[in-house]
């Protein structure tokens, strides 16, 4: 059985304060876009793992999938499997590849193997690898608060624009990422900003992320300035880095820009 977990980009992100557990409550929107890994599952005489496309980094055991597998085996009875992934999702982007990949792997594993688990189940096992792979299960649109795993309705269409993703020559880690924040409270509300229309979205909403990673890495600052000299409506880093989305009304020329990094249209 396969599956295609795609990637999210964050619009807007605010982080509002610091917790005892060392996480970080935030607000922000998570919205899917069309960039794709491919996860294969099939039954197999033992539990393996086989990765192709861009290399990941750390331990086999500690891919996120893996970790999924264990989670949901000790609930159910779940026969051995051969699990292969591709890897196209840009690592370290602040894309949620991993994250994605774990979400969609519960998914996967729920309808393979019949488990029967609602959306609300399959969500806290996603929940306990990572802040953000809850948000795959449903994967649509959302406001999200807490530490990026509660989630509110939200109606929000892009498909009209054309929406590009610019992947500078740098990797971030999460956890760096949130040491360089200061926590605070949001000037504006970002719930209602998102609903303005996205003309107006430079002087409203903004990713708490970019000062720091900015002033660390002077070519993401490049990228987003180049994007809206491309004619962006709306542009900003996604998530803690390093990936930088613009939003377009036509296909933009991004000739120059994909000279010096990786360029993903028409998202
Ligand atoms: C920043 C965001 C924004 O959407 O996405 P990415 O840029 O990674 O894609 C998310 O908050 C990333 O969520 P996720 O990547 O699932 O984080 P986790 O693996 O749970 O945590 C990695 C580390 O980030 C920090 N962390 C994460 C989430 C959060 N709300 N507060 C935090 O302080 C913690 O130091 C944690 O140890
Ligand atoms: N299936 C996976 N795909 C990518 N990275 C994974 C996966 N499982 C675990 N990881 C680990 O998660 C880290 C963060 O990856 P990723 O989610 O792609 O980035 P980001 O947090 O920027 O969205 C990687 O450096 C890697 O060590």
């Amino acid at each position: 059985m396969l599956s295609f977990p795609n990637a999210k980009i964050n619009i807007g992100l605010n982080i509002t304060g610091r917790r005892a557990d060392g996480y970080h409550n935030l607000e922000t929107v998570f919205y899917p876009v069309r960039i794709h890994d491919v996860l294969e599952v099939v039954p197999s005489a033992e539990l393996q793992f086989s990765a192709s496309g861009i290399g990941i980094p750390g331990r086999t055991e500690d891919n996120l999938c893996l970790k999924a597998y264990a989670l949901m085996a000790k609930d159910h009875a779940l026969p051995p499997v051969h699990l292969h992934l591709h890897k196209h999702i840009p690592i370290g982007a602040g894309l949620g590849g991993g994250s994605a990949d774990a979400g969609f792997f519960i998914r996967l594993i729920n309808d393979r193997f019949t488990l029967g688990l609602s959306n609300p189940d399959m969500e806290s096992y996603a929940r306990k690898l990572g802040a953000d792979c809850a948000f795959f299960i449903r994967n649509e649109p959302v406001f999200a608060t807490g530490i990026g795993d509660e989630f509110h309705p939200l109606i929000l269409d892009l498909a009209a624009y054309h929406l590009v993703l610019v992947m500078p020559r740098v990797h971030i880690s999460t956890a760096e990422a949130y040491r360089g924040v200061k926590p605070a409270a949001p000037r504006k509300s970002l719930r209602e900003s998102v609903l303005r229309p996205v003309e107006e979205w430079r002087s409203l909403i903004t990713n708490d992320f970019e000062q720091t990673i900015f002033k660390n890495h002077p070519a993401v600052r490049g990228v987003k300035a180049a994007l809206y000299e491309a004619g962006a409506i709306y542009a900003s880093m996604s998530g803690s880095g390093s990936s930088v989305y613009g939003i377009f009304d036509k296909q933009p020329d991004l000739a120059e820009l994909s000279k010096e990094n990786q360029v993903f249209s028409q998202l």
